[in-house]
């Protein structure tokens, strides 16, 4: 069994759980009251391109960093030019929590991608109802019929869509409704990371897909390297998390960037 598949039937539990204290119908009235969706579509364009994460543990590596705030840690991204907010909300793998994105939202005005792992149709609601504006769809953990179904209710529920691909397979999950295509450089079964393996399969994409590497973006010549090489946008999330202040290490990039 490999570790994903050990997420997704820990996730396949909790979602069932979740049901049974929130019921979808008791999700779906909180629905009208909630803003109206942020692009991130839009905002990997104008700004930096960077999606910058909270994450404090992985199965990867471990405790990342235990102590840093949320709300903190978003601010800092959203002052210093981060594109989006991705925010980890598995808590099982990841130590996250539906409550950090809840305990950011009012006060972010940047985009907040919900990165989890979604396999029902209940997680989209939920991510609404939570006040997020992007979900991921990870083409490992889904047939190309629920990337299709999934991205329509993403939709209809005013939440873009990033399909996460990781080999050349996971191509026929693609279909032209997605907004982002994100390519992982690390292999979610033995975690590898491979920085070429977002670059090789970038240009098997449709031309004017919009574009996210992700993971495994430690060091600015990397970022630089990707950039070059004609990314929208930037998933990062270790390289600023595993300082003991993500805010000032998120800033200190940020600056730097600003000079290429
Ligand atoms: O990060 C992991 O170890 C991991 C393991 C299994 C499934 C997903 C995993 N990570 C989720 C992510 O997509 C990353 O957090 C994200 O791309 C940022 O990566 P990084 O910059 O390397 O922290």
């Amino acid at each position: 069994m490999t570790i994903l598949d050990k997420i997704i039937e820990q996730k396949a539990m909790e979602v069932s759980l979740a049901k049974k204290n929130i019921p979808i119908e008791m999700l779906k009235d909180t629905l009208f009251f909630q803003r109206e969706g942020l692009s991130l579509k839009t905002t990997v364009k104008e700004r930096s391109g960077i999606i910058a994460e909270f994450k404090r543990q992985s199965p990867s590596k471990g405790i990342i960093n235990a102590k840093a705030q949320p709300l903190e840690v978003a601010t800092a991204y959203q002052t210093f030019g981060a594109s989006g907010i991705s925010v980890l909300t598995d808590f099982h793998f990841f130590g996250g929590n539906i409550q950090d994105i809840l305990s950011i939202r009012e006060h972010i005005h940047t985009p907040i991608l919900r990165k989890d792992f979604m396999i029902d149709a209940y997680q989209f609601y939920e991510a609404k109802a939570i006040g997020a504006d992007v979900v991921l769809l990870i083409a490992a953990c889904l047939s190309p019929l629920q990337v299709s179904e999934f991205t329509d209710l993403a939709h209809q529920l005013g939440l873009e869509v990033l399909l996460e691909l990781h080999t050349e397979e996971e191509l026929n999950h693609f279909n032209s409704e997605v907004d982002m295509v994100g390519i992982n450089n690390r292999n979610l079964k033995d975690f590898k990371v491979d920085l070429e393996h977002s670059v090789r399969l970038k240009n098997a994409l449709p031309a004017g897909t919009l574009s996210v590497a992700e993971s495994g973006i430690y060091a600015l010549e990397d970022f630089k390297y990707l950039k070059k090489t004609r990314f929208d946008a930037f998933l990062m999330g270790e390289f600023f998390m595993k300082n003991e202040n993500p805010a000032r290490k998120f800033e200190q990039f940020a600056n730097e960037i600003s000079n290429l």
